[in-house]
């Protein structure tokens, strides 16, 4: 009520506010009772229109909008500031897991089409480089014996032996990537997902990438014809029980067969909505 006051005469005072607009009305004594809820306007072939019995007044000119802003600051005593209103986003780190064939590279290759500031984690591997992999791209592709030197370093956030050959994300790569301000994605399978649960709490994202049955789940993995079929019997067999562990996730996402683009859209409202979020997570590698 005071500041009212103190802004309604500081209003009429200011030299600085437009002659033509209409003096600031009295503040009442006791507050109004309570106006009913304003009604939604109607299509005028409805008999629904809420008519004001005045008129609104003109919208004010350029120079008046300047006055009234510059009145507005003399009566609050103070300048508006332009610095912004909301905290600035802080560096995330994403998890994309999901049984093998799922779509994991294929999501994280058309994110990093779409999207701009984030880093895909390259692990490094024991694997021996399939045909059309780049090291360095896809892995960084390692010895027995180099993968052993980096786990005894510590220089692994999380390493797993995955269908017998080891895997392993380097902790500075996404320290280096998150001084640099970028978000982090971290591609791995579900045994890693929870190992970096564990270590990364809620202070990660985590996203289940599932097909929309495992009828089709197993006909991309035979599509893809990367595995012998005693390879693609153990993925699949995998597949199964991890399924299952979907609940230790914060976001299931189907990639359903020729729709590629509405699970990368699906990721990115997810990755969006995470950066709207007031009480950020923040982290700690
Ligand atoms: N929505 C989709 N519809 C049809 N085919 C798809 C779709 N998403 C991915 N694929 C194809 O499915 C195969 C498996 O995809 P991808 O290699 O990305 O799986 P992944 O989850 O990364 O597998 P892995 O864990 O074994 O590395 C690839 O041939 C890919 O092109
Ligand atoms: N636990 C980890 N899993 C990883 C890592 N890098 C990749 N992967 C996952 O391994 C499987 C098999 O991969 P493939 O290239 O041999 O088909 C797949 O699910 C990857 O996501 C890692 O650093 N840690």
């Amino acid at each position: 009520m005071l500041l009212t006051r103190r802004f309604s005469s500081a209003l009429a005072r200011s030299p600085l506010l437009p002659r033509s607009l209409p003096p600031p009305r009295a503040v009442p004594a006791t507050p109004p009772a309570p106006r009913p809820p304003p009604r939604r306007l109607m299509s005028s072939s409805s008999s629904g229109w809420h008519h004001s019995s005045r008129p609104p007044p003109p919208p004010p000119s350029g120079a008046d909008k300047d006055q009234l802003f510059r009145g507005l600051e003399a009566a609050l005593g103070t300048t508006f500031s332009s610095e912004p209103l909301a905290p600035p986003p802080q560096p995330m780190i994403l998890v994309i897991s999901g049984p093998s064939g799922v779509g994991k590279d294929a999501v994280i290759q058309r994110l990093q089409e779409e999207r701009e500031g984030m880093h895909f984690v390259v692990t490094a591997t024991s694997r021996a480089k399939r045909p059309g992999e780049v090291d360095g791209k896809d892995y960084y592709f390692v010895t027995k014996e180099e993968f052993l030197t980096m786990i005894e370093r510590k220089e692994l956030l999380e390493y797993a032996l995955v269908y017998g050959e080891y895997k392993g994300i380097p902790k500075q790569q996404i320290r280096d990537y998150m001084a640099k301000g970028y978000d982090i994605v971290l591609r791995v399978d579900i045994q890693g997902a929870a190992t970096l649960r564990e270590i990364l709490g809620e202070s990660a994202i985590f996203i289940f990438l599932v097909a929309e049955s495992e009828e089709a789940l197993v006909k991309r993995l035979i599509h893809r014809k990367t595995e012998t079929s005693d390879m693609l019997l153990v993925r699949v067999a995998t597949a199964r029980e991890e399924v299952k562990r979907m609940n230790n996730f914060d976001y299931v996402v189907v990639n359903s067969e020729g729709n590629l683009e509405g699970a990368v859209k699906q990721v990115e409202s997810i990755i969006d909505a995470e950066k709207a979020k007031v009480h950020k997570r923040t982290v700690n590698i």
